[in-house]
């Protein structure tokens, strides 16, 4: 019997990851694989695994730094059309990071939206081209498909507006010069999630951590985002793998009047020189620093810490008080030790961790006398992009369209 498939898109700046689902009218998307290419620009590696862990594909470019992403794509591509067998593509369901002052909630792709979210790529340059490259080669071959954009953002559009304002003059307000927030996707799944595993907290105040590559820290009251710590750009908040997070703005101002740096030369400064690498001189990857005996890689592990904590706080403030920390991403489910620090320098705010539990990374970390949970949620944006993508369609189908 032929089937429904739906297939996801999450394109990032050093991975391209999919999954396709199964999607039948009233039950849960299910999973039939799920695979990433990983180490672009380094030597990719592309790996493809059923859900219940077993390999179906993988491939390795060893040392092909210039094999693009289109290429690599386009080899994705070609493997899922070769391994659709019964499955019917109906719609693909893309991560978009930007979604701008405008969109608000999922939106069926057309030449025009593609345009204007073209326009958001200076805002998001490690993000916004990727994620668009994959949507424009699909429209090619495959025209009548259904594309349907994820932004990252929407989840903030719920922000009170002291939340989502910067203290400039309101003409560059109006303009939509303002905190954007991303990781919507991953805090949402989050939000959903600890509604399943505890109702009472996903109804209190939480704070979300999203530590991966790009890393931010959400405030979520009663399922809805507060405030997050990404700003107009990806680039706020937090230190990242390769960005820098929050600076005074005069450091910008100090490298374009005082050492001549162009726009383009401060960008990939701060996008892709800064962060964990810059400070550590060593990676931006938290497990190579967890492993290094430099002195300076131990000295970007605790500014990394030292930084969340002080989130944490500005955070629980913004909330005015806090019931649950979430920790999420690929730092936040797997580096025990990271979770410790940030416990450690957050006990004044009640936080106290059972060290057994989180050795284990168990959904359920804290201490039975600590006044706030902690809590180890792997997330998966993917999962609420074929959530998103299926109630376009079938928004469509209510219109009468036939898709
Ligand atoms: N076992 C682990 N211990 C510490 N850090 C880890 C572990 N596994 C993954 N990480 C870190 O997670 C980060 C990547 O996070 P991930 O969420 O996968 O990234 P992305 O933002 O690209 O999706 C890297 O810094 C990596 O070192
Ligand atoms: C917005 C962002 O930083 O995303 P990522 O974690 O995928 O880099
Ligand atoms: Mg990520």
């Amino acid at each position: 019997m032929q089937q429904d498939g739906v297939l996801v898109i999450n394109a990032g700046s050093s991975s391209i990851k999919f999954s396709l689902y199964l999607s039948e009218e009233g039950i849960k998307p299910i999973l039939t694989c799920k695979g990433q290419v990983e180490g672009i620009d380094v030597s990719p590696h592309f790996l493809v695994k059923a859900p219940t862990g077993q390999v179906l594909h993988e491939r390795r470019w060893l040392d092909s730094p210039d094999i693009s992403h289109e290429d690599l794509f386009k080899h994705l591509i070609d493997w899922v059309e070769d391994h659709l067998g019964e499955v019917r593509l109906r719609a693909a369901g893309h991560r978009v990071v930007h979604g701008g002052a405008v969109y608000s909630a999922p939106m069926l792709i057309t030449d025009a939206l593609l345009d204007e979210l073209e326009e958001l790529v200076p805002l998001a340059p490690l993000h916004q081209p990727h994620n668009l490259a994959p949507i424009r080669a699909l429209r090619q071959v495959h025209p009548d498909l259904i594309q349907v954009a994820c932004f990252d953002t929407a989840f903030h559009r719920s922000n009170p507006w002291q939340a989502q304002t910067f203290a400039l003059p309101r003409r560059l307000t109006m303009e939509g010069v303002k905190r954007y927030g991303f990781h919507g996707l991953s805090y949402e799944y989050i939000a959903r999630t600890l509604k399943a595993y505890a109702p009472a907290t996903a109804r209190a105040k939480v704070v979300a951590a999203h530590l991966g590559n790009g890393t931010s820290m959400c405030a979520i009251d009663s399922g809805k985002s507060v405030a997050s710590s990404l700003g107009f750009t990806a680039l706020d908040g937090l230190p990242m793998g390769t960005r820098s997070g929050a600076l005074d703005p005069g450091v910008v101002l100090y490298l374009m009047q005082q050492k001549g740096m162009s726009a383009a030369e401060i960008e990939d400064l701060l996008y892709r020189k800064s962060g964990l690498l810059g400070v550590s001189g060593v990676s931006s990857d938290m497990r190579v620093l967890l492993d290094s005996l430099e002195p300076r890689a131990a000295e970007a592990v605790e500014l990394f810490v030292y930084r969340i904590a002080r989130e944490l706080g500005s955070l629980a403030a913004a909330l005015g008080g806090l019931d649950a920390l979430v920790f999420t991403g690929g730092i936040g489910e797997n580096a025990a030790r990271i979770r410790t620090r940030v416990c450690a320098l957050s006990q004044w705010l009640g936080l106290k961790i059972d060290e057994e539990a989180n050795e284990q990374n168990a959904p359920l970390i804290s201490a039975l006398d600590s006044r706030v949970s902690i809590w180890v949620i792997p997330t998966d944006e993917e999962m609420m992009i074929a959530k998103h993508t299926r109630e376009v369609l079938r928004a469509l189908r209510s219109r009468g369209e036939h898709i």
